[in-house]
């Protein structure tokens, strides 16, 4: 593959604008858009032209055949990951896939199934694990700075209801815990090693919508860590994430799940996120931050690997697990669940 690396996107939605903005602050010569598609053709029309990209199509099919994109970023909303992962696997295309990879737990495993049979890269795209801020955090619990994990707290919410559609809409599989909880979930279990939960507890308070409102779970871990978390989309939470060990904590301030900012033992750190102009605007937080990831994506494909080593496969599967066993605790079943 040339050093450059071609990125076709579907979707032509929210946070493809951001993934798209903050390419464009890329090197060209490391990242280009070669093309857009939307089930709109018009709209993915609209989107080409504001990011300058040459090519649009109206259809996902027709970008995943075009042999000018070398990596798919797929980002419709969650229940449309499945379709389009297969979809692009089956194409011979390589992907990073938004967050949540999927929908339930056979979904997920579907697609990594179906990546390792065709021997392509796929990346469920938990961007916070590349911020500075995470790797550092890391850098320093392999250490063991902290001594031995005891316990961790970490939640996240946002009042989403009133602003976004889609974290109300059951048929979109709404509601906090696929779209917020994921974020604490994958923390958690960075701070495990990867390590599956021996218990898993979860409380939950169902939206009038019948998507999940509020939801706190506590984890524990072979060797006694414990970890809590809560998600919401109707109450804002402190949005921070906490390690405790034996010899000290760590703290990442809010936004967590697009750090900028460590705090170990009373000392911050700042990473200041990269510059990007005043001109271009995001729908989302920190967006510029998706940077990371992207970077992040060309390493690994450069270095002819199959996943990431920082956000593995087999996580992904496990973060599935975790979300759809609350799920089932709370009650909320979607149109994926099999009977
Ligand atoms: N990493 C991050 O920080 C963030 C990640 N995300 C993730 O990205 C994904 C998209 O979120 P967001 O951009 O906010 O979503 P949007 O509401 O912008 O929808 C994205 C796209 O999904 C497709 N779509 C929407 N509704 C339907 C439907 N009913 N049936 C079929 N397709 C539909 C459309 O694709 P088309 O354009 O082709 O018509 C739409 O543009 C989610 O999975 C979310 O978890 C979202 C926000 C932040
Ligand atoms: O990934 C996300 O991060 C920020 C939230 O606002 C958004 O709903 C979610 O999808």
């Amino acid at each position: 593959m040339e050093t450059v690396l071609r990125w076709g996107l579907l979707s032509a939605g929210l946070i493809s604008h951001d993934f798209a903005t903050a390419l464009r602050s890329l090197p060209r010569s490391e990242h280009q858009i070669a093309a857009v598609a939307a089930r709109d053709l018009g709209r993915a029309q609209d989107f080409a032209r504001r990011h300058e990209i040459p090519k649009s199509y109206g259809s996902y099919e027709e970008l995943m055949k075009d042999p000018d994109v070398d990596v798919v970023y797929v980002a419709p909303q969650h229940p449309q990951h499945l379709g389009a992962v297969l979809q692009c696997l089956a194409a011979g295309k390589p992907v990073l896939c938004e967050k949540p990879l999927g929908v339930t737990t056979a979904e997920v495993r579907e697609m990594v199934a179906a990546a390792r049979a065709r021997g392509l890269f796929l990346m469920e795209a938990i961007w916070t694990r590349f911020f500075p801020a995470a790797e550092e955090l890391r850098a320093l619990l392999s250490q063991g700075i902290l001594g031995e994990v005891r316990l961790v707290r970490v939640d996240f919410g946002i009042e989403l209801e009133q602003f976004l559609d889609r974290s109300t809409d059951w048929a979109q599989a709404g509601g906090g815990l696929l779209d917020l909880g994921i974020y604490c979930i994958q923390y958690i279990s960075m701070v495990a090693g990867g390590r599956r939960p021996e218990k898993i507890h979860a409380v939950g308070l169902l939206h009038a919508k019948g998507v999940d409102d509020t939801v706190t779970t506590v984890l524990q871990y072979p060797g006694g860590l414990q970890a809590s978390f809560s998600c919401s989309i109707t109450t804002k939470l402190s949005n921070s994430f906490t390690v405790f060990g034996s010899k000290g904590e760590a703290e990442i301030p809010p936004f967590m799940h697009c750090p900028t900012e460590l705090v170990v033992n009373g000392k911050s750190t700042q990473f200041p996120l990269p510059k990007v102009a005043d001109t271009e605007k995001f729908n989302f937080s920190n967006s510029i931050g998706m940077v990371y990831e992207a970077q992040h994506v060309r390493q690994c494909l450069l270095q002819g690997l199959k996943e990431s080593p920082v956000m593995p496969l087999a996580e992904s599967e496990l973060l599935a697990d975790i979300l759809e066993e609350a799920r089932r605790q709370i009650g909320l079943r979607f149109l994926q669940d099999r009977a």
